[in-house]
């Protein structure tokens, strides 16, 4: 299935590190990003990146990015209100994205507060559970309008998590206790339907190989697609040239080159 590590990935192997975390359950913390810059010295050069993370309640999002970040994963379910996490993908020896992860409540209580943290975001990784079809459908009815209206241009990336437990019903013997789960076909359609630049499927709990493909697209492709409202961006755009790194072309490139499977770039 999709969702299988891909064994020969090209890019550098994460080495992450958590920078912050907080507000689990609180008032979001909500970091002004005018500090987006191209950092450049001689031996390093940093571009950041703002991913936003959404999602229905339960589907996963908060165990994506921390088995990324820490590489832990938990079965204990703590819902979400806002928490932040930074980590650095070296994407090679002198070039590295310093990601920002915002990860938000999928709870309708804060669907008033939820759109502080779509501020300079630079993509959203919209995220639904493969075993919760209705996770699905709500990712056309309610995130895209959201999404779309405080982030009308910037990339979206669609994630289906949780897919060990669609390959475990596929082999439980007991048909009738089988619940209703998503396909890739379905999940991939979505992701068209939406206008999604990548789909991408996921289990934090078995794959720490399909984490890192998502998060490093994630932050490969919004690095090649800022804003062009940000104040550095045209510091940020020629940096990125000068490095013959493109973002997203880039990212497909390598991606269709190494037939990465748990991505499919549209
Ligand atoms: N089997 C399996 N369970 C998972 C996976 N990812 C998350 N879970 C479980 O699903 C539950 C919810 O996971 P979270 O990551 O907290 O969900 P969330 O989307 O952040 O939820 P909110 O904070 O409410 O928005 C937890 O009990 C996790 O252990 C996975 O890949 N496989």
């Amino acid at each position: 299935m999709k969702d299988q590590a891909c064994s020969d990935f090209v890019f550098m192997p994460l080495k992450s590190e958590k920078v912050s975390k907080n507000s689990r359950g609180g008032t979001p913390e909500i970091h002004s990003n005018s500090e987006t810059s191209t950092t450049e010295s001689s031996e390093d050069s940093m571009v950041r990146s703002k991913i936003v993370v959404v999602g229905d309640c339960n589907c996963g999002k908060t165990s994506l990015i921390q088995r990324y970040v820490k590489g832990d994963y938990s079965e204990e379910y703590k819902p979400t209100g806002f928490d932040t996490f930074s980590t650095t993908y070296n994407v090679s020896e002198t070039y590295k994205i310093q990601i920002t992860i915002w990860d938000t409540s999928g709870d309708a209580g804060y669907d008033r507060v939820r759109p502080l943290s779509y501020s300079e975001a630079d993509l959203v990784m919209m995220c639904f559970s493969v075993t919760d079809p209705e996770s699905m459908d709500n990712i056309v009815s309610k995130w895209l309008p959201e999404v779309r209206e405080y982030c009308p241009k910037q990339p979206i990336m669609l994630v289906g998590c949780k897919t060990d437990l669609r390959n475990e019903q596929k082999s439980s013997s007991v048909s009738s206790s089988k619940k209703q789960i998503v396909t890739y076909d379905q999940g991939l359609k979505t992701a068209k339907h939406i206008g999604a630049l990548v789909y991408s499927e996921t289990s934090a709990k078995t794959s720490l190989k399909s984490v890192s493909d998502v998060l490093e697209v994630a932050a490969l492709s919004s690095a090649g697609t800022k804003s062009t409202d940000s104040p550095n961006f045209r510091k940020q755009r020629s940096f990125i040239r000068r490095k013959r790194f493109s973002g997203v072309s880039d990212a497909k490139t390598q991606l269709r080159k190494e037939a990465v499977k748990s991505c499919v770039v549209m």
